[in-house]
């Protein structure tokens, strides 16, 4: 894995690891919306850390904060306090340049909600994620295709997301994350529109790039089948980290 993050302008600044071995750390951060003129803490004072290689599954009942978390973690939303290291670094109060340069180059996001590109093919949706990356189009190329094989849609690379399933979206979503070869990557309910099948080739791509690549996950899930599988559980309750 790289120990080296460039800033937005492309300069290489050096990054320190932590003492503790953590790729990431999250001390005490809260999330407040405000509804009724009342202040409601969605995330209360959250503390966490993720270790190199591990896939953690976020469980708790719906509302209790889990996407919430993970759009603070991928830069997506702002805490009101706390804060968030990566790499050795802090990144909660990074600039919208240097959170697309992490997002693009380090984080693979998954999104309940597939957010691909609707013009786009299924393999341009994935190679599009790997235009930060550098490298020639053919190595774009075979990269996405290689990763679409993984997901089983070696078949569809063409179509676009109209002409595809859920569930084959989900998939092109997910090779979109991870042919980044991603240090982190954060996935909100990545199995919900997959069949048993499915579901456990994602799982077993998961444990495949953790040991080729070193890549850490942190899956919210409702899915009993990952919670049991990863190497270690949060829960949430309230906004607040029970385990
Ligand atoms: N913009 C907002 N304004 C007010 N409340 C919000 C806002 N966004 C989220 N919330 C509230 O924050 C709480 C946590 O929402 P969040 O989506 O993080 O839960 P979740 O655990 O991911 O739920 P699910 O499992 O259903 O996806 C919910 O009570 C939700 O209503």
């Amino acid at each position: 894995m790289s120990t080296e993050l460039l800033d937005h302008q492309g300069k290489a600044t050096p990054c320190q690891p932590t003492a503790t071995g953590a790729l990431l750390t999250v001390q005490h951060l809260s999330r407040w919306h405000r509804s009724e003129g009342q202040r409601l803490a969605v995330l209360d004072h959250v503390s966490l850390h993720l270790l190199p290689a591990e896939t953690v599954a976020l469980f708790g009942p719906s509302g209790s904060g889990k996407s919430t978390l993970l759009n603070l973690l991928a830069l997506l939303d702002r805490p009101d306090q706390g804060e968030i290291h990566f790499e050795g670094r802090r990144i909660d109060n990074a600039s919208p340049a240097e959170a697309e340069w992490i997002r693009a180059r380090r984080l693979g996001v998954i999104f309940q909600s597939f957010n691909l590109i609707p013009s786009l093919s299924a393999l341009e949706n994935v190679e599009i994620a790997l235009l930060a990356q550098g490298g020639s189009r053919i190595e774009r190329r075979s990269r996405a295709v290689a990763m679409l094989e993984r997901v089983g849609l070696g078949d569809r690379l063409g179509h676009r997301p109209s002409q595809l399933s859920g569930g084959q979206q989900q998939r092109v979503g997910v090779a979109r994350a991870l042919c980044k070869r991603p240090a982190l990557v954060l996935a909100d309910e990545p199995s919900a529109n997959l069949d048993s099948q499915s579901a456990q080739a994602l799982f077993g791509l998961m444990r495949e790039l953790a040991s080729e690549v070193g890549t850490t996950f942190l899956v919210a899930t409702h899915d009993p089948r990952l919670v049991q599988q990863a190497d270690r559980t949060l829960e949430l309750r309230d906004g607040r980290l029970v385990t």
